[in-house]
């Protein structure tokens, strides 16, 4: 099914074209009213369904439909506008329109929409995925045949889901089965360091552009040219910050802190977060051009607690995982074990389940796991504080617990310092991946 798009507005037209042409839609985008009327007049059939801006620079989107020959207005015209009050809504619908849409725009329903007008439209075969990297359930098959039907055609994708529901488990998903094999995949997080650290991180520096660049340092966007760069807490970026992302976006030109020289990269860019950010627009806390930028495509990720199948399978993940590193300690998860998991609502999702499980391991006696040792650590379930698993929660020693953490938390701290708060550098002198810091930090609150 083809489409006639009515979009002055750069971003907007090109988020929404390369969504429809993800779908499957062709898309045929006029910049203003007048484009379209000359084209129309000189003979050009309309498409299947047509979207339009309701204020456009030369007309107002209603008044094209009286402008345009009768074959035009047989379509369904969907409208979009920033200002939609009952009443223009009421007016549009009366006139003939299919639909209206208000802005922050709700991509999924558009496309749900347009979707309904082409019933007779073919739809993509369903994709055979007879093992899925990401879980057993349902839900995580269907985010898995997503990736592999966005396969190299994606620029630009936003995951949603709650801390610890696997975002960055499926951007590196995305990455890997749609990105040539070798090609960088290059995770940051937003809220990780301060604002300044932040830009110098993303877009790299050149040697005295400010003080301690002692050196000059690739950013992230080079450090990701030719793959993909993953953004985590894109809702808690700084606004200054979004203005300089969204440039990158419409250009993909980044330019070093303390350089005049923009350089080009090929970088496909995964956005997380774990607002929702259509909320985040409304309150102002967010770029409403940057949002319908980044939403182009959007896949969410369900909390674990939605997808109760996952659970066993992701603990024998997880225990298979400690038996390879382990070979000498090789560990069992019972049926008993199994049963006090599928009973906990795991309200810090998998990462909780996972930690859980490490540490079964690690104190467990035998081979088998015992079932009393499966229980959530209290500075984990940031949503429920209380542990859920029965009085052996209190076996553990909380004194000591929080003096490793205190200590733990000088530590890194302190390399930090050391090394000008460069997490990557970081990382490496401490032993440990970027993303384990980037944990470790957000777990022990180190800004
Ligand atoms: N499908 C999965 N298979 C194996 N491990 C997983 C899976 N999903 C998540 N994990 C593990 O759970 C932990 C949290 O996952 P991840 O970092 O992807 O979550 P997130 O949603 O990005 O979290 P945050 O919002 O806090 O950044 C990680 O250690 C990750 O390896």
């Amino acid at each position: 099914m083809n489409i006639d798009l009515i979009e002055d507005d750069p971003l907007m037209g090109e988020a929404l074209t390369e969504r429809l042409q993800l779908e499957g839609f062709e898309c045929r985008w006029w910049r203003t009213a007048n484009a379209l009327i000359v084209a129309a007049e000189g003979g050009q059939e309309p498409a299947a369904a047509i979207i339009s801006d309701v204020r456009l620079p030369d007309l107002e989107g209603p008044e094209l439909m009286n402008r345009l020959p009768k074959r035009w207005l047989d379509r369904p015209w969907i409208f979009i506008t920033g200002y939609g009050t009952v009443a223009q809504r009421n007016e549009l619908l009366a006139r003939g329109a299919f639909d209206f849409f208000t802005k922050p725009l709700d991509m999924d329903r558009l496309m749900e929409r347009l979707r309904a007008l082409a019933p007779t439209r073919a739809s993509p075969p369903p994709l055979q995925t007879p093992s899925c990297p990401l879980g057993i359930s349902s839900e995580m098959r269907k985010l898995h045949v997503m990736v592999r039907r966005l396969g190299d055609h994606w620029n630009t994708v936003l995951i949603t889901g709650e801390s610890g529901a696997g975002k960055e488990e499926l951007a590196r998903c995305l990455h890997l089965e749609t990105q040539p094999t070798g090609a960088p995949f290059v995770a940051v997080n937003a809220t990780s360091l301060p604002e300044s650290l932040i830009e110098a991180e993303l877009f790299g520096y050149e040697k005295g552009a400010f003080t301690g660049a002692s050196r000059s340092h690739k950013g992230m966007f080079e450090q990701a040219n030719g793959g993909t760069l993953f953004l985590d807490e894109i809702g808690d970026m700084a606004l200054s910050l979004q203005s300089r992302l969204l440039r990158v976006l419409q250009d993909r030109m980044i330019t070093r802190l303390g350089s005049e020289k923009a350089q080009q990269v090929q970088v496909r860019i995964i956005f997380a977060t774990n607002r929702h950010l259509n909320e985040e627009v409304r309150a102002g806390r967010f770029r409403e051009d940057l949002y319908y930028r980044i939403n182009v495509v959007h896949l969410r990720v369900p909390p674990l607690h939605e997808r109760p199948e996952d659970v066993p399978w992701l603990a024998q993940r997880f225990v298979e995982a400690w038996n390879q590193e382990h070979p000498s300690a090789p560990r069992l998860l019972g049926e008993e074990a199994e049963r006090m998991l599928m009973a906990h609502r795991w309200p810090g999702n998998v990462r909780e389940l996972r930690n859980c499980i490490e540490r079964a391991c690690l104190l467990s006696e035998g081979t088998t796991i015992e079932a009393r040792l499966l229980q959530p650590a209290q500075d984990e379930s940031l949503v429920s504080p209380t542990p859920e698993f029965g009085p052996e929660a209190k076996s553990t020693s909380p004194t000591l617990e929080s003096y490793l953490r205190e200590q733990e938390k000088q530590y890194i701290t302190q390399i930090l310092a050391k090394h000008d708060w460069q997490i990557g550098i970081t990382a490496d002198a401490l032993g440990i991946s970027r993303k384990s810091l980037w944990e470790r930090m957000k777990r022990l609150s180190i800004q």
